[in-house]
């Protein structure tokens, strides 16, 4: 892209969604994974999981090449008890030496202003409130242009396209939830935090079925992108989306005019569905998506939907197609095994399963 048209671009953009601070990716082959294991992977185990697991799979992601990991959440312990110990393991990251070669985008989620009160009294008392924010934020694969090798604190906010999921899911409407957003926004942009915003239930909700509205979906992410948020995380939560419908919403989002650049995916795979869904997404021009190590997860307000599409799943795909994650494959599927194995789960991953046993064939 020219720097005249690039520029041409930022400020279209700049003018549209006055409060944001764009954080996409921009080469074409590369794919950023958002790793969400830690927090979407583990809020629905409902054995307790020590902190030490939740820091150990955290570092040992940090080691992959991932860049971005979901680490935990401030949320009502009384609603996820599994994230009630995620300010420990802020605070753990944040008073020790980074754990990778390269700087981690570590983000956090939280559904309302004590959420955040939450999150700020440890990470500013700790980082004091310094991000040392790389502009652009982490290069594409490389390591070099994200600065000084401090880590990125980012938020988000999630609320959904259905009315029942969101009740059930942060006890209010989506107008609600939306109000909630505002002075959150204002705080975290105050404070210097990219805010990502999910939207959930997108292709099909537990409660109000398969046929959820894209134009919904849209007029909720332009929204929040008005608000300010930096990116939308457009997540299949039930794992009903299929490719007919994953192409339906993303063409309602682009004529809504939504940048590809501010989206990403989140499928969860409890049909099956989510590589398919991934590619029409990739082949649509999305190009950062969200999965959990191991293929965990499931969210505690969705009966029946399982784990998220497996990181592992993902990076074996995309790289059989050329595509850069940044990501070794083995290193992952090494994680995986041992997280599954330490919170006793089968690992859903084939790839991370069958680069394993390859691995093992080599060495004997
Ligand atoms: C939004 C609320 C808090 C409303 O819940 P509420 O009960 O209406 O809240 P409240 O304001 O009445 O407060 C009730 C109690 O919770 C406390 N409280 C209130 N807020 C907080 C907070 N932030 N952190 C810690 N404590 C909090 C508050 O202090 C009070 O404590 P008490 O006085 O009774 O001792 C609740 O519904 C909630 O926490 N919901 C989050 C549920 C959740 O974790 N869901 C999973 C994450 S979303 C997801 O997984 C989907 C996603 C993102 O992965 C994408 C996808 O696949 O769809």
């Amino acid at each position: 892209m020219s720097s005249r048209f690039a520029c041409l671009r930022t400020a279209r953009l700049a003018a549209r969604y006055p409060l944001r601070r764009r954080y996409a990716t921009t080469a074409s082959d590369f794919v950023r994974i958002v790793e969400v294991g830690p927090r979407d992977g583990l809020q629905n185990e409902k054995q307790s999981i020590p902190v030490a697991t939740k820091i150990e799979l955290i570092n040992k992601l940090a080691q992959t090449g991932l860049k971005t990991i979901e680490a935990g959440s401030f949320v009502s312990p009384k609603w996820t008890p599994q994230m009630a110990n995620s300010s420990q393991i802020l605070e753990h990251i944040l008073k020790t030496p980074p754990a990778a070669s390269h700087p981690i985008t570590y983000q956090w989620l939280l559904p309302n202003v004590k959420g955040l009160d939450n999150f700020l009294s440890i990470w500013q008392a700790k980082a004091g409130g310094n991000n040392e924010y790389p502009t652009p934020p982490p290069s594409p694969g490389g390591d070099a242009a994200s600065g000084a090798g401090a880590n990125i604190h980012e938020i988000s906010i999630f609320t959904a396209a259905t009315e029942t999921f969101t009740q059930k899911n942060t006890n209010c409407s989506i107008a609600e939830s939306l109000q909630r957003f505002e002075p959150i926004m204002a705080r975290a942009k105050e404070a210097g935090l990219n805010v990502r915003a999910y939207i959930s239930v997108a292709l099909g909700c537990p409660y109000e079925g398969p046929n959820v509205n894209p134009h919904k979906v849209a007029e909720l992410a332009v929204s929040l992108l008005e608000m300010g948020a930096d990116e939308i995380s457009v997540a299949d939560t039930t794992g009903m989306g299929t490719a007919p419908k994953t192409a339906e919403l993303l063409k309602t989002l682009s004529a809504a005019g939504i940048e590809k650049s501010d989206l990403a995916l989140h499928f969860h795979d409890t049909y099956g569905q989510a590589l398919v869904n991934s590619l029409v997404s990739l082949e649509h021009g999305i190009r950062t998506f969200d999965s959990a190590v191991a293929g965990l997860g499931g969210c505690p307000f969705s009966p029946g939907a399982t784990g998220n599409v497996a990181s592992e799943d993902l990076v074996h795909c995309f790289h059989s197609l050329g595509l850069k994650t940044g990501v070794d494959i083995e290193k992952l599927s090494e994680v995986g095994e041992w997280i599954s194995y330490e919170i006793g789960r089968p690992n859903e991953s084939r790839a991370g399963k069958a680069t394993m046993a390859q691995a093992r064939k080599r060495v004997a």
